[in-house]
């Protein structure tokens, strides 16, 4: 039978007031009570008044600690107590929760009770920690990365002093391992990690950190289940240890967007209360072979070209992305090929409907599929291409591109709050197809310039959006496997098409894929995305509170 919770109630000392406080198994409440109604010894004398109730889910309790007679935790952190207080009130103990802050922020906030008695301070601390222990999905041994290089090379530094003394108060142990070259992380856990001492990973880093730990656990749970991952048939076997992301990079967007906020302590309050955000992830292949995962974008030429150049910056920092960014803006390069797709008709939302992936989406709860319930009507029509040419259900779309885009995610960043494709779903098995056609460079920078602001960057005749379960790039001067010697020697090339092609403005026949971050070998490539293939210590982005979003009105350009 399951065990009940245990119910207390108690009347304190909190702040030089009795508060009636209430533990149910679900909520820790306190409630300061009236002079008349105060039934503990030796109060305080207060003028009459009855305060505010105060609510905090078990849930979100971090930890409990016993508050030492003489002023300090017994676990060594000082706290000052008046005189008075000690003398009448010598127990005490506190509690350590989540508190919300402003944009999605979480903080750690105490509150320390006060008891007459000693075995009532204990049947408190007990219950508590009776009650905590009962979540199951909680860590208790966590496996962290730290890349001491990414971002503004803060990362040790970050986890040491805001991540690291958290853990500790939750009583999480960690085996922590600074990486000491790129792919160290991957190939680590791929190989000799021993995953059943662990309930998570974390990383400690950017996108290509995180990229690097999906690699290396993704694989490690095909080869154990003896999945080929070269094979876009074959049904890929979902990861079972969460991962957790210590924002520490130049874009963070994966966090961002699972999180609603690049801020460690936020990430490292939902690595602890064991919060469960299932992700999709795209495998790239070429020819029949593996290349890569991708969780956020897969983008040929714009975003291609933007990491070819800044690759070459990494000393810049997060600036280098603003520098080639502005850079390859200028350059307007555009790039001929097919973009073959299938298209997600049996899905929930479109990318231009107004539904966001939200915490406890709706649509992410259903892995994308259409359920017989109640939904919006809007949401249940299939993307536009029946105008396309198809092939058993695909779609085909030739030309000329200045951005292919593949956003499996928003791709929320600072940069861009509302990221690629706003209305894409973290764990619905699609991803947002975005072709931006050959335009002029101010029509392109009025459609970049709307990823800024509330104005619908889908809304121009030169780009169109798609939401798919597949897809594949063939560019115009593709020689298959030939492909890859033709782009080494690539200037012969660039000189050779320019005679065989006049009309192309200079551009060369390549861009590259920027898979998350990581340049990808070949620009013809074929994607399928694996539905809830891994799982985050994130919940989605919570709602904000409306008076929050009043005070705070999106920036429009
Ligand atoms: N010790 C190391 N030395 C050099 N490179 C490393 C090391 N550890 C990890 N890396 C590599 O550094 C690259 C960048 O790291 P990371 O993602 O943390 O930061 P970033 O590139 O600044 O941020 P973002 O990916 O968000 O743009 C990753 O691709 C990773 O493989
Ligand atoms: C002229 C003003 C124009 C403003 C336009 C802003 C548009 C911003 C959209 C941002 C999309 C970010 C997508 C995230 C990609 C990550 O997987 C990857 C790894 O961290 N980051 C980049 O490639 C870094 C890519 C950085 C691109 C700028
Ligand atoms: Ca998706």
């Amino acid at each position: 039978m399951e065990k009940q919770p245990r119910l207390l109630a108690s009347q304190l000392f909190l702040k030089n007031s009795v508060f009636e406080v209430l533990l149910n198994g679900v909520l820790l409440t306190w409630k300061e009570i009236p002079d008349n109604k105060k039934v503990v010894s030796g109060s305080i004398h207060h003028p009459f008044k009855v305060g505010t109730s105060h609510s905090v889910s078990v849930s979100e309790i971090l930890a409990v600690r016993e508050l030492d007679v003489d002023g300090g935790t017994k676990d060594g952190r000082w706290q000052k107590m008046p005189q008075k207080l000690t003398e009448a009130y010598p127990y005490a103990f506190t509690v350590s929760y989540v508190e919300r802050a402003r944009q999605h922020r979480w903080r750690c906030s105490d509150v320390t009770f006060h008891c007459s008695e000693g075995a009532l301070c204990q049947q408190w601390i007990q219950t508590i920690r009776e009650q905590l222990t009962a979540l199951t999905n909680r860590p208790k041994h966590l496996l962290v990365y730290i890349n001491p290089y990414g971002g503004k090379q803060q990362g040790k530094c970050i986890y040491e002093q805001k991540v690291a003394p958290l853990f500790a108060c939750a009583s999480i142990s960690t085996d922590v391992i600074v990486t000491e070259n790129a792919n160290h992380a991957r190939d680590h856990l791929k190989t000799e990690a021993e995953l059943k001492k662990y309930d998570g990973v974390v990383c400690v880093g950017g996108d290509g950190m995180f990229s690097e730990i999906v690699h290396g656990l993704v694989s490690r749970t095909q080869r154990d289940n003896g999945v080929d991952q070269n094979s876009l048939e074959e049904k890929l076997v979902p990861c079972t240890l969460r991962i957790g992301i210590i924002p520490a990079g130049s874009t963070d967007c994966i966090c961002y967007a699972t999180v609603g906020i690049n801020d460690p302590v936020t990430s490292a309050l939902h690595v602890i209360v064991g919060d469960s955000q299932p992700m999709d992830v795209c495998s790239v292949h070429h020819n029949n072979t593996f290349l890569r995962y991708s969780v956020s974008l897969l983008g040929y030429g714009f975003y291609g070209d933007v990491l070819a150049d800044s690759e070459r910056k990494r000393w810049m920092g997060p600036a280098r992305y603003d520098f080639s960014g502005f850079k390859t803006f200028l350059t307007h390069h555009h790039y001929e090929g097919a973009v073959s797709f299938l298209p997600a008709t049996d899905t929930l939302g479109t990318p231009r409907d107004k539904t966001r992936c939200r915490a406890g989406c709706f649509i992410c709860q259903h892995d994308g599929q259409l359920y017989s319930g109640d939904s919006p009507e809007e949401s249940k029509t299939a993307p536009d291409v029946s105008d396309r040419e198809y092939e058993m259900g695909w779609g085909v779309v030739r030309g000329k591109f200045l951005a292919i885009n593949a956003a499996s995610m928003s791709c929320a960043c600072p940069r861009s709050p509302k990221g690629l494709s706003p209305a894409a779903h973290l764990a619905d098995g699609t991803t947002d197809l975005i072709l931006v056609r050959k335009c002029s460079r101010f029509n392109f920078l009025r459609h970049l310039l709307r990823h800024t602001s509330k104005d619908d960057q889908f809304d121009m005749t030169f780009v169109e959006v798609h939401r798919v379960r597949r897809f594949r790039f063939t560019p115009r001067h593709c020689q298959n496997d030939s492909e890859l010697d033709l782009r080494e020697n690539g200037k012969q090339l660039f000189s050779q098409i320019c005679r065989d092609h006049p009309a192309c403005s200079c551009s060369p026949a390549y861009s590259s894929w920027n898979c998350d971050g990581e340049i990808l070998p070949h620009a013809a490539i074929e994607v399928g995305v694996h539905c809830q293939l891994i799982k985050l210590f994130a919940r989605g982005i919570e709602e904000q509170p409306l008076f929050e979003d009043l005070a705070n009105p999106p920036c429009a350009l």
